[in-house]
């Protein structure tokens, strides 16, 4: 935008021209066209060295002021000074100069439409003023000498405006048009640290030449807009008080005719605002980094506002909000009586906070925890509510799921055994209420460690899920379906009668008709025990319940597996008398109440004595005899097998040592071994003390463990087997044929014998099928180079039959039922020392 530029210098008196002629004021425009013509007829510009430096000062302001390049030029266009990018319209101007000491110069621009009031202004001193072409001023600079308004009001009023300013802490001052110093309080004079004597009469060039700039050109600023402005805010050091916030105000002064006279300026302390300020600044800044929502709402209940945290939440943003009305959120999830509660709280206490479910933007609810406060104004009314609140759907969901995990089973995610206790109170309490009946069946799955032991926790966790599925399927939604263990399931189902539990079982038991597929490609079959306590017949209490359907699956085993039974109290009087045989075995430990009985082992051929078999009895002042077929597995439920299996263990070797000392030859000892001696760690080193204490070779040994303990955790059992091997110990399978061997394991074990279960033997040789087995395990036998021995063997028939087949040796009633060591001296081979052997003639008496 084009500039022109005005100048008038000192001393200049161009006042509007006066028509002597027709002795009339002429008008501005016309004194101009004078001027100009006046000036016209001085071709030469002669510029004073004094006004040139005045001129370049006051441009310097102008420019500084304007923001612009300016320049001077005289009337030939010929830059006088100023930068040469400001060129002007300085084509028009007139130039009229003075002569010697008393140079004169009007530069006038035309046309410019400043009228009266611009030549009234110009009528003194220096005026630069910048205009852009419609004429309206944009900046100007200038003097106005003081001496027509502060320096003529006379000491006394210096005085009284001097002691005035002084009364302020503020700094104050003033300066002329020039940037001079004219007044200053001590105020001032004290934080800059020079007298007052010093400031006055001073330009800022002079007092503080690192800021002058920037104060001349706010000084400048302030004559621009023609009111008071705030030029800065910065950051000082006082002497006296150290780091300060200073913030300074500038106004144009005006004498009552609207001349300029200078700059009045304040600079106050401001720390206090600004402290205020920086409060201000961290409140909001806290308010809107908050990850909590906040809300503020007016006494009415409107919002007013809100933080970024309450878009995140609700999905609204501030526009949708401002203005409405909370209830926009709400989800319709609580009673009206909830909120008057709510009301109540925060009129009476100021606040209430708890948790409300509300509705997003998208339609969606979700839980909140909130604390609204009220804020009360100086009249101890209420002026806003302010709602801090959380989404807490997360914390929910955890919560629930959390939860969920202590009542449910994390596999197969079914109710575990704490949800069943709870929801069984319930049932029964019903139950009993309505005269109802309940059954409770127990589900536990057939032999399913094996599954475990041969594939792997892994793939016995896929049988477990896909059988919860089953199962889950063949209930109905009223029933509940919970797994209370490894392999146990329970259904708690509403009945009529014991068909309905029946019927119930048999829909049960369909999920075991199809064989389970497995991630290995395996198809594994599953059968299950099951065991029924119904309520109100068989219990009144979950726990009675659970026990006694227990004792039912635990019969349903003992039956066979793959079977149910119902609960009858016969059950309760049978596990009475398992717990009666429980302490009484403790007593028969302490008071040295077992013994061991021998039983021979036959070559099949020749029918002398191979070997023995240890075997215990018990008889119990109170029970009688008990058999161990009976006591043992109470021994070792009750844990007591370990030392009941090694006081056996001491007592087959002393006794073999004797025979030894007693110059026989007794082949082997066959000792059972219940699983959990085998599985027990130190069992191999407890054998080694026995045979070391006893001096019976490891050789005359022989350790019978059954087939189904050895299928139990068959790496560690091989271990154990092979370190027992190592000793020169004989490992026999027992009861081979019904422990559901994975023959891959058989392989790796390192066994030597395998003895027939007598179950397959019983009706030999007519039981066809048992003929078959038992072929098929001396074949077996063979086959591994493993000696086979036939249990049970009562008969001719039955010892022809099986060594037909190839078996080699034999054990049975036919041969000697077992018997004190005393008693089998017919059975016992001298060695080769001795002389002559016996045969074996008759059966020795059991017990
Ligand atoms: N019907 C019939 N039975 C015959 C005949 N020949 C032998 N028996 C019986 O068959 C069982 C063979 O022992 P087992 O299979 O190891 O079966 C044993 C064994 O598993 C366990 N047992 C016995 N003594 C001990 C022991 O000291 N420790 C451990 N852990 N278990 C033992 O108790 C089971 C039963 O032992 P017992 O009652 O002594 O019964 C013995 C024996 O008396 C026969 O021709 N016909």
């Amino acid at each position: 935008m084009p500039l022109v530029w005005l100048i008038v210098l000192p001393g200049l008196h161009w006042r509007p021209m006066h028509d002597v002629a027709n002795d009339r004021r002429l008008p501005d425009t016309e004194s101009i066209l004078i001027s100009k013509e006046l000036a016209l007829t001085h071709q030469r510009v002669v510029w004073h060295p004094e006004m040139l430096d005045l001129c370049r000062r006051q441009l310097d302001i102008l420019e500084r002021a304007t923001g612009r390049d300016v320049c001077l030029r005289d009337c030939e266009g010929q830059v006088l000074c100023g930068s040469e990018s400001g060129i002007g319209l300085w084509h028009d101007i007139a130039v009229d100069c003075g002569q010697g000491d008393n140079p004169r110069l009007v530069v006038a621009c035309l046309g410019l439409g400043l009228g009266g009031k611009c030549s009234d202004e110009l009528a003194d001193g220096l005026l630069l003023m910048a205009c852009d072409s419609l004429g309206q001023l944009i900046g100007r600079s200038g003097l106005t000498p003081m001496h027509h308004s502060l320096s003529d009001a006379g000491p006394d009023a210096m005085e009284l405006l001097q002691n005035y300013i002084d009364s302020f802490h503020e700094h104050i001052w003033i300066k002329d048009t020039s940037g001079v110093y004219r007044i200053c309080n001590i105020s001032a004079s004290l934080s800059w640290g020079k007298p007052l004597a010093e400031i006055v009469g001073k330009s800022d060039d002079e007092l503080n030449p690192d800021n002058a700039d920037s104060f001349v050109r706010t000084d400048a600023e302030a004559i621009r807009r023609g009111v008071p402005i705030v030029v800065a805010e910065c950051v000082d050091r006082d002497l006296h008080k150290g780091r300060i916030w200073l913030e300074t105000t500038k106004a144009p002064m005006l004498d009552r005719d609207g001349r300029l006279l200078g700059i009045i300026g304040i600079t106050r302390d401001i720390a206090r605002y600004k402290a205020a300020e920086e409060q201000l600044l961290l409140a909001r800044r806290v308010f809107e980094n908050s990850v909590e929502g906040v809300m503020i709402t007016d006494r009415h209940g409107k919002i007013s506002e809100i933080n970024g945290a309450f878009f995140d939440i609700t999905g609204y943003s501030r526009e949708e909000v401002i203005g409405k009305n909370p209830r926009m959120l709400s989800s319709g999830r609580h009673e009206k009586a909830f909120f008057a509660k709510m009301w109540q709280s925060l009129l009476t206490d100021g606040q209430w906070h708890g948790e409300i479910w509300n509705r997003r933007k998208d339609g969606n609810l979700f839980p909140q925890q909130i604390r609204i406060s009220a804020v009360y104004g100086d009249n101890e009314e209420v002026q806003y509510f302010v709602a801090v609140f959380s989404d807490i759907s997360r914390q929910k969901q955890s919560e629930a799921e959390l939860a969920h995990m202590a009542y449910h089973d994390p596999l197969t995610r079914l109710p575990n055994r704490i949800k069943l206790a709870t929801v069984m109170e319930q049932q029964l309490r019903t139950a009993l209420h309505h005269g109802q009946q309940l059954a409770l069946v127990l589900i536990d799955v057939d032999l399913f460690k094996h599954i475990n032991d041969s594939f792997g926790h892994l793939i016995g966790d896929e049988v477990l899920l896909e059988l919860s599925k089953r199962l889950d399927d063949s209930v109905s939604s009223e029933d509940m379906l919970a797994r209370i263990g490894g392999d146990e399931f329970v259904l708690l189902c509403n009945i009529d009668n014991n068909e309905d539990a029946s019927l119930a079982v048999s829909r049960l038991k369909r999920a075991f008709e199809q064989p389970f597929r497995v991630s290995t490609g395996d198809e594994l079959r599953l059968t299950a025990s099951m065991g029924i306590a119904t309520f109100p017949n068989d219990g009144g209490d979950p726990d009675t319940l659970l026990r006694n359907a227990d004792a039912a699956m635990y019969r349903a085993k003992q039956e066979g597996r793959n079977s149910h039974a119902f609960y009858t109290e016969q059950l309760t009087k049978a596990s009475v008398v398992q717990l009666r045989m429980q302490s009484a075995l403790y007593g028969a430990l302490a008071s040295n109440a077992f013994h061991l009985v021998y039983q021979p082992k036959v070559d099949l051929s020749s029918r002398k004595a191979m070997g023995f078999e240890a075997l215990i009895r018990w008889h119990d002042p109170l029970l009688g005899f008990v058999s161990p077929a009976v006591f043992i597995p109470i021994a070792e439920s009750a844990g007591l097998i370990h030392e009941i299996g090694l006081w056996v263990l001491r007592q087959a070797c002393m006794q073999g040592r004797r025979w030894l000392d007693a110059g026989y030859e007794i082949g082997r000892i066959g000792v059972n071994v219940a699983g959990p001696q085998l599985h027990r760690p130190g069992f191999v080193e407890e054998v080694q003390q026995v045979l070391r204490d006893t001096g019976f070779p490891a050789a005359c040994l022989e350790l019978e463990i059954t087939e189904s303990m050895m299928m139990q955790e068959p790496e560690q059992v091989i271990d154990t087997l092979k370190r027992l091997g190592d000793l020169g110990i004989m490992l026999a399978v027992d009861d081979f044929g019904t422990g559901y061997s994975s023959l891959n394991y058989l392989k790796k074990l390192p066994i030597h014998i395998l003895k027939i279960d007598q179950s397959f033997v019983r009706d030999l040789p007519d039981d066809s099928d048992n003929g078959a087995i038992a072929g098929a395990i001396i074949a077996m036998g063979q086959a591994l180079r493993l000696q086979v021995i036939a249990e049970g063997v009562e008969t001719e028939a039955q010892a022809r039959f099986l060594s037909a087949l190839g078996c080699q040796q034999a054990q049975g009633y036919l041969f000697a039922k077992p018997a004190a060591a005393e008693e089998l001296g017919a059975f016992l081979n001298p060695s080769p020392a001795a002389a002559g052997q016996k045969t074996v003639t008759n059966a020795g008496k059991d017990r």
